[in-house]
């Protein structure tokens, strides 16, 4: 039985199940939207396991899954050497967004990241501690950050409504997801002029071990393995 990991709930469940559909596989719910085992058809000896956009890495990492649908940031994020473990099989053309890093509005004179790092350098000798970034991707942050040689700031982690840490005053800066942008404009934020920190969209992952076992239903899809 080859076990595929779909997001349990939002666009991304709603997407996933319609790019399969396109595809001849039928996903549903098996039961009530508080129900997260769901049905395959279209196709013989899969099964269904719906959960959070987040836990799939882990899930697929550790094998629990053969086949799982997340985001390219998400993957990156959580799995340390994440191609040892997971492969990418096929990116699947919604869900992008980018992993950006973003200032308030009137920060005029911080245009891209040079000017962030001047400030950065500044900030502590005036305010006594080093300026703060509110993000949940912690490692993907860093690691951008490392290899600008950027050093003077500390990452306040922040699971949700990170927008909202500036105008909170618990932080100088985020570093988040933005797709339309709408969330950074409600919250007065502007992003750094240079190229996102990762480019993401919803993508077909396979735990690696898994592969020769998923090629045929991956043939049936019309994907190599
Ligand atoms: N506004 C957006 N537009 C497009 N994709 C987005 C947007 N926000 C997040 N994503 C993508 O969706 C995925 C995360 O989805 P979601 O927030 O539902 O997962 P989650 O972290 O498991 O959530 P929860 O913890 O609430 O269950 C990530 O891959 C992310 O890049
Ligand atoms: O650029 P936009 O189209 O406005 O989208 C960006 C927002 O979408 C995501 O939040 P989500 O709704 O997943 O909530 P969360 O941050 O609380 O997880 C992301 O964290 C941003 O806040």
């Amino acid at each position: 039985m080859i076990r595929l990991g779909v997001p349990s709930k939002g666009r991304l469940m709603e997407q996933s199940f319609e790019w399969f559909a396109a595809r001849g596989v039928t996903l549903s719910r098996s039961g009530s939207d508080r129900e997260y085992a769901g049905r395959v058809d279209g196709v013989e000896g899969m099964s269904l396991i719906l959960l959070s956009a987040g836990e799939i890495p882990r899930e697929l990492a550790a094998g629990r899954i053969d086949l799982g649908v997340t985001g390219t940031d998400l993957v990156r994020e959580k799995l340390t050497g994440w191609k040892s473990d997971v492969a990418e099989v096929a990116p699947m053309g919604f869900g992008h967004a980018d992993l950006i890093l973003a200032v308030p509005d009137c920060w005029r004179d911080c245009v891209d990241l040079d000017d962030f790092a001047a400030i950065a350098r500044d900030f502590r000798a005036v305010h006594g501690f080093r300026l703060r970034i509110a993000t949940k991707y912690h490692r993907l942050v860093r690691a951008w950050l490392a290899a600008h040689e950027v050093a003077d700031y500390q990452l306040v982690d922040s699971q949700g409504a990170t927008e909202g840490t500036v105008a909170n005053q618990t932080a100088e800066a985020i570093a988040d997801i933005t797709s339309s942008g709408e969330t950074l404009r409600a919250n007065n934020l502007k992003v750094l002029a240079e190229d996102p920190i990762l480019r993401s969209q919803a993508t077909l992952f396979a735990h690696r071990a898994s592969l020769a076992d998923c090629g045929p239903f991956l043939a049936q899809l019309g994907l190599e393995a």
